[in-house]
C-alpha cells in the first residue's frame, strides 16, 4: 500500500507584479502585470507505506510546494494525487489526523506561552483522550529530552530547544506520515545528531514514513535510503545514494555536497 502517489501533480503560482515605488503601487492597482510560474511540472511519485524518502534540489526547486501539496495546504492546479488514501485538499478529520509537518523555518507553537500550552490545543484540535494525551507526551518529551522545557514560554527556548518541542508537537497525534522540510536548518552538530536519531527511531519503532527535504545532504545520507531529486519542479533522479554518487560521475568518497553540485551542474548545462 502506497502512503503517496502522485501522477503528473503540477502546480502553477498565478500572482502580480508591480513597477517600483508609488506610481508602481498606483498603476498596479488599476493595470496589475499577470504572471505565471510553473513551480511543479508533472510530478510522478510513489512512497510506500513506512519509507524515509528525502526530496533535495537547489533554492526555488519546488521541494515546498511539493510538500504543501501532499499534506493539503496548497490546491494542485492539475494532475492526480492521492495521500494514504485521501484527497489531501479537501483536509478530511481522518486525513489531518493521520498526517503531520514540521517546518524548520517556520513555527506550529504559540510563540508567548508554553509548548503545553500549545499541546493542549492540540489535544483539543485532534480529540485525543486524557490517558492517551498524557502518555503521548510523556513518551515524546523523554525521548526528545524536553520534559523541563515545555513549561517555558516558547520565544525564550533556543532554536534547538524550540525544534525539538516542534516535533513533540507535530507527533502528539501519533500520525501515520511526517513531512520534515528543512527540519534540521540553522541547528549545531550535536542538535542536528539528536534530532535525526529521533526520527530514525520514529520510522523503525512506528513504521512512520517520513518525507525530508533539506539541503544537508549530510541528513538525507543518514536518514534515506530513497532520494528524489527535483529541479524546476521536475524529478530528475529517484534512487538510492549509492546509484546517486554513480550517476552524478563522482568518485565512490567524493563528498556528499560534491555529488549534489555535479548533479545540479548537470542539469542546468
Ligand atoms: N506564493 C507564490 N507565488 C508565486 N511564486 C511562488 C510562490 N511560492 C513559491 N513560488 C515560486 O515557486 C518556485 C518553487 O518554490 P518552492 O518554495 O517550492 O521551492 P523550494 O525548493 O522549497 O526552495 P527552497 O529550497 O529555497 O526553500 C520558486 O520559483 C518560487 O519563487
Amino acid at each position: 500500500m502506497h502512503a503517496i502517489s502522485t501522477t503528473r501533480l503540477t502546480k502553477v503560482y498565478r500572482y502580480s507584479e508591480q513597477e517600483p515605488g508609488m506610481k508602481g503601487a498606483f498603476k498596479g492597482l488599476f493595470k496589475p502585470v499577470r504572471r505565471e510560474r510553473t513551480a511543479v511540472d508533472a510530478l510522478t511519485l510513489t512512497v510506500p507505506k513506512g519509507q524515509v524518502i528525502g526530496l533535495l534540489g537547489p533554492n526555488g526547486a519546488g521541494k515546498t510546494t511539493t510538500i504543501k501539496m501532499l499534506c493539503g495546504l496548497l490546491r494542485p492546479t492539475g494532475g492526480e494525487l492521492e495521500v494514504l488514501g485521501h484527497q489531501p485538499h479537501q483536509r478530511s478529520f481522518d486525513f489531518l489526523s493521520r498526517i503531520s509537518v514540521v517546518f524548520g523555518q517556520k513555527s506550529m507553537l504559540w510563540w508567548d506561552v508554553s509548548t503545553y500550552d500549545s499541546l493542549l490545543i492540540h489535544r483539543e484540535m485532534y480529540a485525543i483522550p486524557k490517558p492517551v494525551f498524557d502518555a503521548s507526551v510523556a513518551e515524546l518529551t523523554e525521548r526528545l529530552d524536553v520534559a523541563g522545557l515545555i513549561n517555558i514560554p516558547v520565544r525564550k527556548l533556543s532554536l534547538g530547544q524550540r525544534m525539538r518541542c516542534e516535533l513533540v508537537l507535530a507527533l502528539l497525534h501519533g500520525p501515520d506520515l511526517l513531512f520534515a522540510d528543512e527540519p534540521t536548518v540553522g541547528l549545531d552538530v550535536v542538535a542536528k545528531l539528536a534530532l535525526r536519531n529521533f526520527l530514525a527511531e520514529l520510522n523503525r519503532d512506528h513504521g512512520t514514513t517520513i518525507v525530508l527535504t533539506s539541503h544537508d545532504m549530510s541528513d538525507v545520507a543518514a536518514l534515506c535510503r530513497r532520494i528524489a531529486l527535483i529541479d524546476h519542479g521536475v524529478i530528475g533522479f529517484d534512487g538510492d545514494l549509492r546509484e546517486l554518487r554513480q550517476r552524478s560521475g563522482q568518485h565512490a568518497d567524493a563528498d556528499l555536497d560534491q555529488v549534489l553540485a555535479a548533479m545540479f551542474q548537470g542539469r542546468r548545462s
